[in-house]
């Protein structure tokens, strides 16, 4: 591979001129895309631009301290789905990040890896793919520096762990919150009364239990840890190959003559603006999301040739799989009411002025305390599987087997993408069989409100282009709960959750579920409160250019590529095949780890 001079520009780009030429252009400096530009410009002669749609963050403590989180500084404006099919016509807000750093500038901080059968399986789904647990955990290492707690603190928080699994030396700084709530402690014991076990450590593969939540949170500062500080600000200043563009959105990949090389990208400023081309000598790298990432495809001549004839967008690549294949994992909130709460609880921050400033002069002193737990979140969590949730579970694993998946999914849906979820499917249902693994989180933060999350939904969504402007947002439909089992799973979880706020140990706080969650008790009942109530988006969507075969309706390769053309790849969590049972991030930042590798070995590129 050549090997060329770096340009010297500042490295922080903020102003734009035509034909600039990078190695690689980023489209996207969220988790996957600040990872990759990273790892590729330890080379000094490898030169990287990332643009990205949102702006710097100014260091305000909603972003940095967990306590304080306010991650709407940075949501994309104007997010709202479809009225959804499954949910009584609801239209939501859907959140994604728009900021350097992307989701992990905003989100939750919750570090929990999905079970080591997601990896298999999304491994098994692509020809010639090496991708499986085994292959991932050197790079969730890699990824990562695990900064043990206080070792009596440990003990009193059921904090647990197995060092093989956790990593020494990588950029994400990860720990555990230096607080727990007493309500925690009677929650973890209820938990273990109802069938789920402690788990030592829920990032070894498997989490079907309760455990202690892993933040992303730097030990040393009390502060997130985030894309932006661990993947720019710590390699910035000795790299004039690395240059962010902020606010600026990619519009479009732009193609040679022949129009299959890729020949750069066209961008536009996020307020309006004109149009700009930056030329990538090497590769363009998708990494704007799960919404995003198909919407640039689409603009850009890659998709269902339908949805491009529709808008007079020339045919590049014929894909019907992109934007295809949504998911996310709908969360419920169940409201309560206690006669009898144990204080402090996660409602003291805001309810009582001098426990606030009591907390807060703890966590400027020693970074300890309620300010290093994200606000309305509690520690601790359970994951169910759903043989946990249900001694009926075979019933609902028969009844996903005998429908036709091609209910489940639109009635004009391509033949290819069709084949493709008829193979997660099977998957997902074997998953369903399988005790150790995670159908849906339980958690509760203490205070007046219990949380139920559906990690692996079987009901299918699409993003679609409703406009050739790239300022227009696309077309959101999750079609959440449109899979009859989906509900059968969510009802299971909603009566686990039931059943451990039933134990003597939670009953003696005096809980109550408020209104009409009480009522609900008949499984038509809970289904019709869950239609009122699910949210379909815990803002972990995924999977709108799936790592799988063609013809199996698959938007990139093995190796992340996208099929029919030359110079352009996916890196975000728009690859993922399906769901994971964890939370999104870890996974992300390792899968971009391994492409940095993949990419760096197809270019000769060298290493630190
Ligand atoms: C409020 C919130 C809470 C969350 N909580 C958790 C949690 O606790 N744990 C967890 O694991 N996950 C959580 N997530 C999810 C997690 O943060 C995301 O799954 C993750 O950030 C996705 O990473 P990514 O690299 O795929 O994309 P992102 O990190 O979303 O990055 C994509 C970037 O691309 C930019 N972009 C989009 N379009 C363009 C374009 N056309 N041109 C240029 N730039 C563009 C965006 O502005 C964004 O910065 C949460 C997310 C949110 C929003």
């Amino acid at each position: 591979a050549p090997t060329r001079k770096a340009p010297k520009y500042a490295t922080l780009v903020n102003r734009q001129w035509s034909n600039a030429t990078y190695d690689f252009i980023i489209a996207g400096g969220g988790i996957a895309g600040l990872t990759l530009a990273d790892r590729l410009t330890e080379d000094p002669n490898v030169s990287v631009l990332v643009i990205e749609a949102g702006p710097f963050d100014w260091g305000q403590e909603g972003i940095l301290v967990p306590g304080i989180f306010q991650p709407w500084w940075f949501f994309w404006p104007n997010l709202v789905s479809t009225p959804e099919p499954g949910l009584n016509n609801r239209q939501v807000g859907a959140i994604t990040g728009q900021v350097v750093g992307g989701g992990s500038a905003i989100n939750a901080m919750v570090y929990v890896r999905g079970d080591t059968e997601d990896y298999d399986a999304w491994g098994a789904l692509q020809e010639d793919s090496t991708l499986s647990w085994n292959d991932m955990l050197p790079y969730f290492l890699k990824s990562e520096t695990f900064t043990e707690p206080d070792a009596q603190f440990a003990q009193d928080a059921n904090i647990t762990w197995n060092p093989l699994v956790r990593g020494s030396f990588g950029p994400v700084q990860y720990t555990y919150p230096q607080h727990s709530y007493p309500g925690g402690e009677v929650w973890y014991n209820a938990a273990n009364a109802v069938g789920l076990p402690h788990i030592e450590d829920p990032l070894a593969g498997h989490k079907a239990g309760v455990f202690p939540m892993p933040s992303v949170l730097d030990a040393a500062t009390g502060t997130r840890s985030y894309a932006k500080v661990n993947h720019y600000d710590r390699v910035s200043a000795a790299r004039p190959n690395y240059h962010i563009l902020p606010s600026n959105m990619v519009s479009k990949v732009i193609f040679r003559e022949d129009c299959k090389t890729v020949r750069g990208v066209e961008y536009v400023p996020t307020a309006g603006g004109n149009a700009t081309v930056a030329l990538a000598s090497r590769e363009v790298i998708l990494a704007a999301g799960g919404f995003n990432t198909p919407k640039v495809l689409q603009l850009s001549g890659i998709g269902p040739k339908p949805l491009l004839d529709k808008f007079g967008i020339k045919v590049i690549s014929n894909l019907p799989g992109v934007g295809q294949n949504l998911q996310d994992q709908p969360t419920l909130t169940v409201p309560l009411t206690f006669t009898n709460n144990l204080e402090p609880n996660s409602n003291s921050l805001n309810t009582d002025p001098a426990y606030a400033a009591e907390q807060y002069a703890l966590y400027q002193s020693d970074k300890k305390g309620a300010f290093t737990v994200i606000s309305s979140l509690g520690t601790n969590i359970a994951g169910v599987s759903l043989k946990q949730a249900t001694p009926d579970f075979l019933d609902i694993v028969a009844a996903a087997r005998a429908a036709n998946p091609a209910d489940s999914l639109p009635a004009d849906v391509d033949p290819t993408v069709l084949a493709g979820y008829e193979a997660q499917r099977e998957i997902i249902i074997s998953q369903f069989e399988n005790e150790n693994v995670s159908v849906g989180n339980l958690h509760w933060g203490t205070s007046d409100n219990a949380l139920v999350y559906h990690l692996r939904p079987l009901s299918r969504g699409s993003v679609n282009i409703v406009s050739t402007d790239p300022l227009v947002n696309p077309e959101i439909n999750f079609r959440t709960a449109t899979d009859p089992i989906d509900q059968a799973v969510y009802t299971a979880l909603f009566r686990k959750n039931r059943e451990l706020f039933a134990t003597p140990e939670m009953q003696a706080l005096g809980p109550a579920e408020a209104s009409p969650f009480a009522e609900a008790q008949t499984d038509a009942e809970i289904d019709a409160l869950l239609r009122d109530n699910i949210n379909p988006t815990n803002a972990h969507q995924c999977c709108t250019a799936a790592m799988m075969p063609k013809s199996l309706g698959g938007v990139v390769d093995a190796k992340q590529q996208v099929y029919g053309v030359s110079g352009l790849r996916v890196a975000d969590i728009s690859f993922w095949p399906f769901q994971t049972g964890g939370s999104p991030l870890g996974t992300i930042y390792a899968a971009a780890e391994r492409l940095a590798d993949i990419i760096k070995a197809e270019y000769g590129i060298s290493s630190l």
